[in-house]
Formats: C-alpha cells, sequence, structure tokens
C-alpha cells in the first residue's frame, strides 16, 4: 500500500485477536522462506514488464508473445541477480502467467533427475539449467491420457545403428496437449512403447530433439503445432500446449532414460531393481507440488472475497446508519469462512506431503521400495481432493463477491479459467482416486493377513475397534476435542473403506466388482484423503508455534474445516452410524459458533498470506480496500469507452434507429 494512502480495511484490521507477521511466518513455513517470498513478489511488482492487467484484452498472438518477453525478461533477472534456486522459482510464482518454462522446470528437468542414469543427468541437466535447451514432458495422446499403458507411440530398436526410431503410426497416437510444446520447446521427454527385437517392454521415456538450436524449425520426421485456444480469456493461452507427430525419427540408444530398464548396445533388455512404477515418478512429483499450488490459488480467491466482503454493504441500515457489512450475514460466513480454513488445510497437508515425499526419494536412492505405493496414494488422492475443492471454492468466492466478481477485473473469473484444468492435468481426478481406492481396498484385504498397515493407514490397523465404536459427543463442545473428531472421520473411512471390500468381494470377477462399484469406491477414497487433511492439520498444531494468539487461530479454523468437511458429508457419517444425527445437529451448532469467533480476525487471516496486489490483481481485493473508486475508474479504461460513440454505430446502429422512426411516422 502507498505510505499515507487511506486504508478502508483498518477497522477490520484493528479487532485481530492475533499478530499477522507471525501467522505470514506460520503460512510461509518459516521466517526465511517469507523473506524471500517477500523480496520477490517485490521485484515482481515493481517490473513494468510483468505487468498483467491487461491479459484479457490480448489477442492469442500478443498474449504469447508477451508471455515469451516475460519468460525472457524473467530469466535475465534471475541471471543478472544471481538469484537462488528457491527465489528463482518465487520469481516464476508471482510472475503468475502459465508458461513453457512451468514445464521445463517443473516435469522435464524432474523427469531427466528421476528416470535417467547418473550419465544421462550429467550430460543434460546442465543444459537444461542453462536453458540452452527448452524442454517439454510428452506423454499424452489425442486418444490417451488417463491410461498410460494404451498410448500407442512406438520406440523401436535398432541395433544396426545403435538407435530408436521414434515413430507416431496412427492418428491417435499423436501426442497432443503437452505444454510449452506447440511452438517453444526444444526438446521433450517422450512417452513410447519400447519394442526391441520384436518385443513390447512397455512404455518409457526418450529425450527427443524436436528443433534446430540454430533457427527453431522442426527436424526432419517431425510435425509439431499447437493445439488452439482454451477455455476463457487470457488463462490458460498464454501456454502453447502443443501436437506432435513422429515419422520414424532416429535417437541414439543413450536417449532413452535407462533408470528402470536399460537397453544394451546387443539389444539386450535389463530391468535394474528399480519398481517399473518409477517410470510414473515425475507425475507423483508434480502432484505433490500441485497440492501446494491448490493452498496457493485457494488463499488469493479467498482473500479477495474476504476483502471485499468486509467492503460491501447491503441492507440493514438502521436510523441512517451505515448498511450491514455482507460479511456479517451467517450465511456469507457459513460460504466463506469453510474456504478460509480449507486454504490453511491445504496448506499445512501440502507441507506434509512435501516431507512425506522428500522422505520417500531418500528410500529410493537407498534402494528402499516399500513406501512407494502409499507415496501414490497420498500424492494422488490429495491432488484428487484439493484441486476439485479449490476449483469448486473460486467459483464459490466469484458468487460471493456479487456482481462485481463477474467482472475481469475482480481477477476470479480468469483464476478460474486458469485452475480449473489442474482438476484434469496430472491425472483425471476420478482416475486418481479409483487409484486410491484401489490401494485402500488391498489395505482392507490384508488386515487379517497379519500385516499391520502404516502411515497414513495405520488406523485401518484399529478395525476392530473402529468398526463398531460410537462417538461419545454430547456437547457442542465435545466437538473441539481433535481426538474426538479424528476417530469419527476414521471410523467413517474405515467403514466405508470395508463395505466396499465386502461388496467387492460379492462378485466371481474383481475387476467387475471393482467397475460395477467404482463410484462408492470413489466416496470411499475421498473420505480417506479427507482424513488425511484433517489429521494433519490436527498435527500441525502440536509443532511449536510462536506469535500472540496464531496457535488459537488455527485452532479454530482445523475445527472449522473438521465440521464443514463432516456437515457436507453428514449422510456418510450417518449411514455408516459414525455418529448420531444428534451428534450431527451439534457439530453443526458448533460451526456456527466457530465462524463468529473467525468473523474479527477474517481480513487479518486474509493478510497473513502477504500477497501484493499484483499477485492479486483484483479491484475488490486490493489491500486497501478502496474498491469503488477504483471499479469506476477501471471501467473508463476498457477499449469499448476509447470512443463515445461505438465504432460500427454508422452501419448497424443508426439504421435501425432510422428504421424505427420511419416505421413510427408510418
Ligand atoms: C499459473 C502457474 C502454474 C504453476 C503451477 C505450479 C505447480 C504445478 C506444476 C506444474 C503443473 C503445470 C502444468 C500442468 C502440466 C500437466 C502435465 C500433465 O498432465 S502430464 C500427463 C499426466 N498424465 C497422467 O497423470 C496420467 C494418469 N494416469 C496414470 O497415472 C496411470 O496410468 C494410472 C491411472 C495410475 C493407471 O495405471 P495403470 O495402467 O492402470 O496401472 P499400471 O499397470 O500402470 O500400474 C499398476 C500398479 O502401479 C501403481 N502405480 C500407478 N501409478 C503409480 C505411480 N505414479 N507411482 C507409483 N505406483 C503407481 C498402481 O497403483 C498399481 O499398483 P498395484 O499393482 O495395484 O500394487
Ligand atoms: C491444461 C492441460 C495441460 C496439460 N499438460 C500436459 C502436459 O504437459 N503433458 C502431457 O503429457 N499431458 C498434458 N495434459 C494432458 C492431461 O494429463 C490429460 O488430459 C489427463 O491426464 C486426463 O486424461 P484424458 O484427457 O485422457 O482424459 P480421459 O481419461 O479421456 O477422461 C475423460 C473422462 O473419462 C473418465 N474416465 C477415464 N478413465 C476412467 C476410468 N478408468 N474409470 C472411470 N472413469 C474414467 C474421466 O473421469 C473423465 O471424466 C494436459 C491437459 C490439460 C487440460
Amino acid at each position: 500500500m502507498e505510505v499515507g494512502a487511506p486504508d478502508y480495511l483498518a477497522g477490520e484490521r484493528q479487532t485481530a485477536e492475533f499478530d499477522v507477521e507471525s501467522m505470514k511466518v506460520t503460512w510461509a513455513g518459516s521466517r526465511h522462506a517469507l523473506e524471500v517470498s517477500d523480496r520477490m513478489a517485490r521485484l515482481v511488482a515493481s517490473d513494468p514488464v510483468f505487468r498483467k492487467d491487461n491479459r484479457v484484452m490480448l489477442s492469442r498472438k500478443e498474449l504469447f508473445k508477451n508471455t515469451l518477453r516475460k519468460a525472457a525478461h524473467a530469466w535475465k533477472r534471475i541471471v543478472e541477480l544471481r538469484l537462488t534456486e528457491e527465489e528463482a522459482s518465487r520469481v516464476r510464482f508471482f510472475v503468475d502467467e502459465p508458461a513453457f518454462t512451468d514445464l521445463h522446470w517443473g516435469m522435464f528437468v524432474p523427469a531427466i533427475k528421476g528416470q535417467g542414469t547418473e550419465e544421462q543427468q550429467q550430460k543434460w541437466l546442465p543444459l537444461a539449467y542453462k536453458m540452452q535447451i527448452i524442454g517439454c514432458y510428452a506423454q499424452t495422446e489425442l486418444g490417451h491420457g488417463s491410461n498410460v499403458q494404451g498410448l500407442e507411440t512406438t520406440a523401436t530398436f535398432d541395433p544396426k545403428t545403435d538407435e530408436f526410431i521414434i515413430h507416431s503410426p496412427t492418428l491417435t497416437s499423436s501426442k497432443w496437449w503437452p505444454g510449452g510444446l506447440g511452438k517453444v520447446s526444444t526438446h521433450a521427454v517422450a512417452y513410447a512403447r519400447l519394442i526391441v527385437d520384436g518385443q513390447e517392454h512397455g512404455v518409457h521415456g526418450f529425450i527427443v530433439q524436436l528443433r534446430s538450436l540454430d533457427d527453431h524449425m522442426p527436424l526432419p520426421g517431425i510435425t509439431v503445432g499447437d493445439i488452439g485456444m482454451k477455455f476463457g480469456s487470457g488463462a490458460y493461452n498464454s501456454m502453447d500446449n502443443g501436437v506432435l507427430r513422429f515419422d520414424n525419427v532416429r535417437i541414439p540408444r543413450d536417449q532413452m532414460l535407462m533408470r528402470v530398464l536399460q537397453v544394451t548396445r546387443e539389444g539386450k533388455v535389463i530391468q535394474s531393481d528399480v519398481p517399473r512404477q518409477l517410470i510414473y515418478g515425475t507425475m507423483v512429483f508434480v502432484r505433490q507440488t500441485i497440492v501446494a499450488d491448490a493452498s496457493c490459488a485457494l488463499s488469493r480467491a479467498v482473500c479477495i472475497a474476504t476483502r471485499y466482503s468486509a467492503v460491501r454493504r447491503q441492507f440493514g441500515s438502521q436510523n441512517g446508519g451505515p448498511e450491514t457489512q455482507v460479511i456479517d450475514y451467517k450465511t456469507q460466513q457459513s460460504r466463506l469462512f469453510p474456504l478460509l480454513a480449507s486454504a490453511y488445510a491445504f496448506r499445512f497437508v501440502s507441507e506434509w506431503l512435501k516431507s512425506l515425499y522428500t522422505d520417500v526419494t531418500e528410500k529410493l536412492q537407498r534402494g528402499e521400495f516399500s513406501t512407494l505405493p502409499e507415496a501414490h496414494a497420498c500424492t494422488a488422492g490429495l491432488k484428487s481432493i484439493t484441486t476439485s475443492a479449490t476449483a469448486d471454492a473460486i467459483e464459490e468466492c466469484r458468487k460471493l463477491c456479487g456482481g462485481h466478481g463477474y467482472l475481469a477485473n475482480s481477477g476470479l473469473p480468469e483464476l478460474f479459467a486458469v485452475y480449473v484444468p489442474a482438476c484434469t492435468y496430472e491425472g483425471d481426478n476420478t482416475v486418481l482416486l479409483l487409484q486410491v481406492a484401489r490401494f485402500l481396498v488391498k489395505t482392507v484385504s490384508q488386515l487379517g493377513s497379519g500385516k499391520v498397515p502404516v502411515g497414513t493407514t495405520a488406523y485401518m490397523g484399529r478395525a476392530r475397534h473402529l468398526i463398531q465404536c460410537k462417538s461419545n459427543v454430547q456437547s457442542a463442545e465435545d466437538w473441539l476435542n481433535p481426538q474426538v473428531v479424528v476417530e469419527a472421520f476414521e471410523a467413517r473411512s474405515l467403514r466405508m473403506s470395508v463395505a466396499c471390500a465386502e461388496n467387492l468381494a460379492k462378485f466371481p470377477n474383481p475387476e467387475e466388482g471393482f467397475a460395477q462399484l467404482a463410484a462408492d469406491l470413489v466416496e470411499a477414497a475421498a473420505a480417506h484423503c479427507q482424513l488425511i487433511v484433517v489429521t494433519k492439520f490436527f498435527e500441525k498444531l502440536q509443532q511449536d508455534i510462536p506469535g500472540k494468539g496464531v496457535k488459537k487461530q488455527l485452532q479454530i479454523l482445523s475445527s472449522v474445516y473438521a465440521l464443514y468437511i463432516l456437515h457436507k458429508h453428514l449422510g456418510d457419517f450417518l449411514s455408516t452410524g459414525s455418529i448420531t444425527p444428534k451428534q450431527g445437529a451439534l457439530a453443526n451448532d458448533q460451526l456456527r459458533s466457530l465462524y463468529s469467533k473467525i468473523r474479527p480476525n477474517a481480513v487479518a487471516l486474509v493478510d497473513a498470506f502477504n500477497y501484493t496486489d499484483h499477485y492479486l490483481s483484483s479491484v475488490l481485493g486490493r489491500y486497501d480496500g478502496n474498491v469503488y473508486p477504483t471499479l469506476y475508474e477501471e471501467a473508463w479504461k476498457d477499449p469499448l469507452n476509447d470512443s463515445v460513440v461505438p465504432d460500427g454505430y454508422q452501419e448497424y446502429i443508426r439504421p435501425l434507429l432510422k428504421q424505427q422512426i420511419r416505421n413510427a411516422r408510418l
């Protein structure tokens, strides 16, 4: 905020019952992370090249060129200022424009790191780190995305030349969707069916050069382009999602990523001791980052809706006094505050997921693979439920802002359009929950075998208790006890998984059973993932959390998150007998009283996200709350208002009006 400028939300900030600066540290993860983030946010906000308020007005070509300009400028600044990897990634975050760089750093580099041998990493990573090559992740095809084993592109080993021949045998085998592929990438990690000596060996990744490093023209045998406009204006259209076909393209043998499986000079295929599923490792990595991204997108929408709800007044004026702030309506609170609580919940579960991922990666380096299935289930499941909830929440925030939320300059329509494909990319959310369901059913089926479930399924080890326990909640206050809440969530989740397993057992063919019961399985998987989010929020509160009143606020938010989910899925809790209708009603009573506790802290709780006005890019979410004059000024900047009488008046409006006059005279 400018020094000396009026703060229309000052009153809201004064009622906060906690230290906002300390909450900023907790949200950022550490004082260091906050400092870096804050510095990089300001660096980006103060640089005119990173202006983004005109994105929705630009044509696709202008938008794309501007994105290239921003990406090049960001890289120049990163090099000039010798920014660390952490700082550089914050710069990209605050530039806030989907671009080829997301895929280069987010998937191409991790694919080589995760699936390449030491030698391959040494050869390719330095080039990628200096951006002397730009890469994308080319897996999905026109005909297959979810079904990775169904990909059709082939990579046939030619022992005569020691090369692979990469080929697109059908139209449906065309690579379709990879970000950065359409117009920018010089290289791709392309996924193809490995064929050696006429034998198939599954899908593997291959580094393929696509374009000349001299003039950017496609290399012989490569057909490549952009797949066209996507949902919304601005939004994800800054990304060149691409189409790619290979016509018998030859690459050296050592460009197959060979950490999992090696093909020797003689054409021998050697499976290493690394599990085959590591070929999917890049997706596991990215799904984990997408959970963190969900908390960012959600907190951004909630910040806009909360500040605006405090500024906006409708009805309720008494004796000529001010009208009621819409944030004081209980309905507004019951729609908004659970989303605020969800933003914090997703933040902390993403912190935990990152540590799980780091731990599993270290174990994999040591040759320990036992935790891989859990890492897959957690990343897939949490990616699914957090992105679905966030996409819905952004739209809810738009509605919470009434008519003005529909204006592009509220920031919410574009945020929604950019965000919503997260429910599809990196795995369709339903397909991913089915993966979690497989994992749960397997865990349940092993309960009798003496195998003790660990990690996030450890609670299933107490199946005997959880299958018949009764919640002892007797008052609304009892719902503030995390143990009571967790037990209800565990009972619901376990009972849903067990019911699925029992129903599955009725089918002679398990795969047929799985297909028939898929809708129930997805619900059981979601229940398990919600339990993880609730548990990790409560576990966060076991840590030392410094700052006046910070822990207290987080306790309130954790209860709001848990009881909101309980209220939303009350049917599950009741039908499984995990709680009684009376206990469900008490949970709702508690939720109402928690909303009142959040109310005086709401604006401060979104200030703790520490977003600059540049990052939010929302007239409604401005830090100073100066909404109306800005909306008014912005309207006049619209190109339609460049002339008082619009283009087209002479051709289309005037003849109409004249026609009416003639008719009236007749
Ligand atoms: C505005 C700025 C944006 C900033 C954004 C910030 C952060 C985000 C960063 C980047 C995102 C940006 C852009 C998005 C780019 C998008 C990229 C993509 O979409 S890439 C393509 C992604 N594709 C998918 O996700 C495909 C989904 N399908 C699959 O994952 C699998 O094929 C599926 C569904 C798991 C099915 O496999 P299936 O063929 O049936 O099974 P398999 O036989 O292959 O496997 C059997 C066993 O393997 C286990 N398994 C499966 N997957 C994994 C895994 N990943 N890891 C470990 N294990 C796995 C599976 O459970 C089976 O185990 P059991 O045999 O039952 O024990
Ligand atoms: C913006 C964007 C960026 C992308 N970037 C990349 C990229 O960089 N690289 C890349 O390789 N790919 C990329 N993709 C592709 C993306 O990963 C796939 O679109 C995604 O994995 C979903 O696969 P699909 O399109 O085949 O969907 P489908 O599987 O065809 O899904 C269609 C419908 O069928 C349902 N369905 C499918 N299978 C099942 C099942 N077994 N049981 C029940 N229901 C099922 C789904 O739930 C969905 O409702 C991108 C996609 C988008 C939208």
